[in-house]
C-alpha cells in the first residue's frame, strides 16, 4: 500500500478568487518550522489555539498578518501535523503566502492530497474522503445531505458491516474444506444457505440505497432523439424552461450536441438534445448525426420524440420502425427507451401516459400539455421519489463494486445448488470480499487511489 510521503505540503484551502478570509494549510513534519518562519521569532504556538501574527517573507517584507492555528498530528485533519495560515482573500497574496512557505522548504500540494494524506494515515477510510468532495461539490440540498452521510461514516458503516457477515459465512466454509473428516456437509447444511441468502439481501439493499445516493449526485443522463423535426429542441425548452436550443421548422436545425442540466425534485436530471436522425448529404449535419448517435449510446435513457401526426399504432411496440432507413436500431442498445409522441394538438391524443402502451406518453412541447405527467414518470422510472434523501453518497465505482459482490454472492448460491466443491464458493466469497473492501480501501490498487484524489481540487 502506499505511504504517505514525508514531504511537508502547502496549498491554498479556500476557494479561488477574493473573499474576506482566505487560508494556506501545511502538512507534514516541517508544517510547525515553516509556519513559524514567516513569524516573528519569539511566537510559540499553542495547539489548536488562535494566535494573532504578522506573516513576513524571507527578506522579512510583511506579507500579511492574520491567524495561525496549529494542530499537532496525529490528531489532525492529515494525522501529521497541520497548520493553518488564515491571511486575507485575496489571490495574490494567498499567493505570496504559499511561495514563502515553499522558499522555507514545503512544497506545493497535488490535488487532494491532503485528503489522502488523511486516508493513508487513517483518519478516515476512502468512503469518508469522497464524502468530503462530494459534499464541497453538492449541486442540491438533498445531494449535501447524503454527502454528509457519507463523511460521517454512514455508508463505510454499511459495508463494513457486510464484511463482517462475509468473514463469519468464509470462517465456517473455509473450516469445512480444511476439516473434511470433522464431515460437515455444509453444501446441504441450511446454515450457509441461509447466511449467504440473508447477505445477498443485505448487499442489495446496500446496492439500492448506493443507487439513490448516486442519482443524487450525478443524476440521470437522459438523451432525446428522433427524426429532424420532432420537437426535440422544443422539448429541451420545455423541460429546462428557457430557449436554449434554436427551434425552427426547417428539419436538420439542431446539429450540436446541446446539454442542459435541470433539477427534478432535487434530483439533477442531464439532458441532452441532439440532430434530428436521417440520411444527409450534408457534411455539417452528418457530422452532427454520428455525435448523436455518440451521445445516445451514453444515455441512461432515450426520450425518443416522434410527430404524432405521422405514427401509426402499430409502430408504437415497433420503436427500431419509428427512425428512416439506414439509421442504427436503438433497441440493440440495450438502454432503457420512452416514446414521447409529441405534437398531440395536432394529433389530438389525450396528454400524459398512454395506458395501452408501456413507456409511451404524450405531450405537446410547444404547448406544455403533458410535461407535468412526463416529470412524473421520468421521477417514477428510477425510483425517486419527491424530496427524497439518501443516507449516503456514491459514485460509479462503489456501485460496480457492489454489483460485482452481489454477482459473486449470487454465482456462489448457485454452487450450492449445484452441489459442487466447497472451494468455488469460497472462491466466490473470496471475490466479494475483495470487491466490497475496494469501496472503503482496506484493499486497493495504487492507482485506484490516485485516480480517485487527482479528482479532487487543489488544497483539499
Ligand atoms: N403544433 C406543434 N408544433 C410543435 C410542437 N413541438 C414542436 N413543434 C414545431 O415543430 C417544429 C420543429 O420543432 P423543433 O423543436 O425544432 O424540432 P427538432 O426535433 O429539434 O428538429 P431538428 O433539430 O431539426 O431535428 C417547429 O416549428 C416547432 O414549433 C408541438 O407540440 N405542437
Ligand atoms: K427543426
Ligand atoms: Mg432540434
Amino acid at each position: 500500500m502506499t505511504q504517505p510521503d514525508t514531504d511537508t505540503i502547502v496549498a491554498i484551502a479556500t476557494a479561488p478568487g477574493r473573499g474576506g478570509v482566505g487560508i494556506v494549510r501545511l502538512s507534514g513534519p516541517r508544517a510547525l518550522a515553516v509556519a513559524s518562519a514567516l513569524m516573528p521569532a519569539s511566537r510559540t504556538l499553542a495547539p489548536r489555539h488562535a494566535h494573532f501574527s504578522s506573516f513576513r517573507d524571507a527578506e522579512g517584507q510583511l506579507i500579511d498578518e492574520g491567524l495561525v492555528l496549529y494542530f499537532p498530528g496525529p490528531k489532525s485533519f492529515t494525522g501529521e501535523d497541520v497548520v493553518e495560515l488564515q491571511g486575507h482573500g485575496g489571490p495574490v497574496l494567498l499567493d505570496q503566502l504559499v511561495q514563502a512557505c515553499i522558499r522555507q522548504g514545503a512544497r506545493q500540494a497535488r490535488p487532494g492530497e491532503f485528503s489522502m494524506r488523511a486516508f493513508l494515515n487513517d483518519r478516515m477510510d476512502l468512503t469518508q474522503a469522497e464524502g468530503i468532495a462530494d459534499l464541497i461539490d453538492a449541486g442540491t440540498v438533498a445531494a449535501a445531505r447524503a454527502a454528509v452521510g457519507s463523511l460521517r461514516g454512514a455508508f463505510s458503516d454499511a459495508v463494513n458491516n457486510l464484511v463482517e457477515q462475509l468473514i463469519q459465512l468464509r470462517i465456517y466454509v473455509e473450516a469445512a474444506i480444511d476439516f473434511p473428516e470433522e464431515e460437515i456437509d455444509f453444501l446441504s447444511d441450511g446454515k450457509v444457505a441461509g447466511d449467504l441468502n440473508d447477505l445477498i439481501h443485505a448487499t442489495a439493499e446496500v446496492l439500492a440505497t448506493a443507487r439513490r445516493g448516486s442519482l443524487l449526485r450525478e443524476g440521470m443522463t437522459l438523451v432525446i432523439a428522433g427524426r429532424p423535426n420532432a420537437g426535440k429542441s422544443s422539448l429541451l425548452n420545455a423541460l429546462a424552461g428557457n430557449d436554449v436550443a434554436i427551434v425552427t421548422d426547417i428539419a436538420g436545425t439542431t446539429r450540436d450536441v446541446l446539454r442542459e442540466t435541470i433539477q427534478l425534485d432535487g434530483m439533477p436530471l442531464n439532458l441532452i438534445d441532439t440532430a434530428g436522425l436521417r440520411e444527409s448529404p450534408d457534411v455539417v449535419e452528418q457530422e452532427g448525426i454520428r455525435r448523436a448517435w455518440q451521445a445516445i449510446e451514453q444515455a441512461d435513457r432515450i426520450l425518443l420524440v416522434v410527430d404524432s401526426t405521422t405514427v401509426t399504432p402499430a409502430q408504437l411496440d415497433q420503436p427500431d420502425q419509428l427512425l428512416p432507413e439506414g439509421q442504427r436500431t436503438l433497441s440493440s442498445l440495450g438502454i432503457p427507451l420512452t416514446l414521447v409522441l409529441n405534437k398531440a394538438d395536432l394529433s389530438g391524443l389525450p396528454p400524459g401516459i398512454q395506458t395501452n402502451h408501456p413507456d409511451t406518453l404524450a405531450i405537446s412541447a410547444a404547448h406544455g400539455n403533458g410535461l407535468d405527467a412526463l416529470r412524473e414518470y421520468l421521477k417514477q422510472s428510477v425510483g425517486f421519489h419527491s424530496g427524497e434523501s439518501s443516507p449516503f453518497s456514491a459514485r460509479r465505482r462503489h456501485l460496480s463494486a457492489l454489483e460485482l459482490a452481489l454477482t459473486s454472492l449470487q454465482h456462489g448460491a448457485r454452487q450450492l445448488g449445484d452441489h459442487a466443491a466447497g472451494e468455488l464458493l469460497a472462491e466466490d466469497l473470496r471475490g466479494a470480499q475483495r470487491a466490497l473492501e475496494e469501496i472503503t480501501g482496506v484493499f486497493s490498487a495504487d492507482d485506484l487511489l490516485g485516480r480517485i484524489f487527482s479528482s479532487f481540487c487543489i488544497g483539499k
